[in-house]
């Protein structure tokens, strides 16, 4: 478990000072990812280093496993950042070395048997599925096979956090999906603390099991993935859904967006409202996603009813929080759905929402 308390972070003095990192409370349990997203400067890359201890806190904790690391002295540091291993963007790996001597580096530095190291790399390759690349150097890897020999680095010395900073920034949707598929599967089998920082919104539904919400050094919002995409009212959540590309409203109906949940909503929603107002709702986009075996999600429906309080008590009585659309806002949702598909820029366009 790794826990950070009132962790803060000042570069500069005087009337210089900027204040990074604010007050900032995260507990990642055993098992647990924990996503970290965030606008470019809310202090994420601070936020990482600080987690790593390669900076200091100007005050807080960094806790793991119940002991306080962050006021250790530097000969205690250099021990105690064993228990987090970390992986950064582009995988850092040296240039001059194979993917074995690469791992090996962090047991080397530790003075390690030679015959103790290389049956750790190999057993560390093997895990990540590399044996076959031992030999072979960054460059004659794939950007896949580079970040997966970074998390074999990263797990040398057996930490039990891992600290993943932008590791899956720059590969494509497939490498991603196999990158998070391993830090999940090494998440179970070695009950890692995981914190993933992020830009990327598709990768956190892919890999969190909660996530935090970054803003000019401050949490924001956090939660479980779960609760965040089934509460209507949660910015994080709304950024999370996939995007949707409803169709044009019908003449004389109004789009209302609605959010779904599982374990509340019965399935025949559609028909159960639709009879309560005594119209048709007519379904424009839905997105459903299972996480944590709960069906979450959201839905554009468009209806000609004018009584807004009728149709709302109407989903109410269902479980389904729903917010009307002004006409302009069903035709940017529209439009902007339509640019996002043509220009496949749909991390851009969900962030946007979320910065916004
Ligand atoms: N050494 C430093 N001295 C002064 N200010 C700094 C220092 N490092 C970072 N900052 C400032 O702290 C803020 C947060 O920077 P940081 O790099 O942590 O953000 P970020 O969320 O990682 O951004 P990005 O996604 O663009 O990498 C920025 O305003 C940055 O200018």
């Amino acid at each position: 478990m790794i826990s950070l308390r009132q962790l803060t972070k000042v570069y500069g003095h005087g009337p210089d000072a900027v204040t990074v990192l604010d007050n900032l409370d995260i507990e990642v349990a055993s098992g647990e990812i924990l996503a970290v997203v965030g606008p470019s400067g809310a202090g994420k890359s601070t936020l990482a280093q600080c987690i790593s201890l390669l900076e200091r806190p100007t005050s807080g904790s960094v806790i793991v496993n119940g002991e306080e690391l962050s006021g250790l002295s530097e000969a205690k540091l250099r021990v105690a950042r064993r228990r987090i291993g970390t992986v950064f963007q582009s995988a850092s790996l040296l240039s001059r070395k194979t993917a074995a001597e690469n791992v090996a580096l962090p047991l080397e530095y530790l003075g390690v048997t030679k015959a103790e190291t290389k049956a750790r790399v190999d057993e560390l390759l093997d895990r990540v599925g590399l044996s076959h690349r031992a030999n072979h150097y960054p460059f004659e890897l794939s950007g896949g096979q580079r970040q997966r020999v970074g998390i074999a680095r990263a797990l040398a010395l057996r930490p039990s956090v891992l600290l993943s900073d932008e590791a899956t920034s720059g590969l494509d949707p497939e490498t991603t999906r196999s990158v998070v598929k391993l830090v999940r599967e090494l998440r179970d089998d070695l009950n890692l603390a995981v914190v993933f920082i992020t830009h990327e919104m598709d990768t956190v539904l892919q890999v969190a099991d909660s996530a935090a919400r970054l803003d000019h050094g401050r949490i924001v919002e956090q939660g479980r993935l779960v609760d965040l995409l089934t509460n209507h009212d949660s910015a994080l959540g709304r950024a999370l859904q996939p995007n949707l590309n409803p169709s044009a409203p019908l003449p004389g109906t109004r789009s209302w967006v609605v959010t779904y949940d599982s374990r509340t909503v019965p399935a025949d929603w559609l028909q159960r409202v639709s009879a309560d107002i005594g119209e048709p709702v007519a379904l424009l986009a839905a997105t459903i996603q299972s996480i944590d075996g709960v069906g979450t999600g959201n839905a554009t429906v468009g209806i000609a009813a004018r009584d807004d309080v009728a149709v709302e008590l109407a989903f109410a009585k269902y479980g389904l929080q729903a917010t009307l659309l002004t006409s302009a806002e069903a035709a940017s949702a529209t439009n902007s759905a339509a640019d996002s598909t043509t220009t496949s820029a749909t991390p851009d366009t969900k962030e946007a929402a979320l910065w916004a």
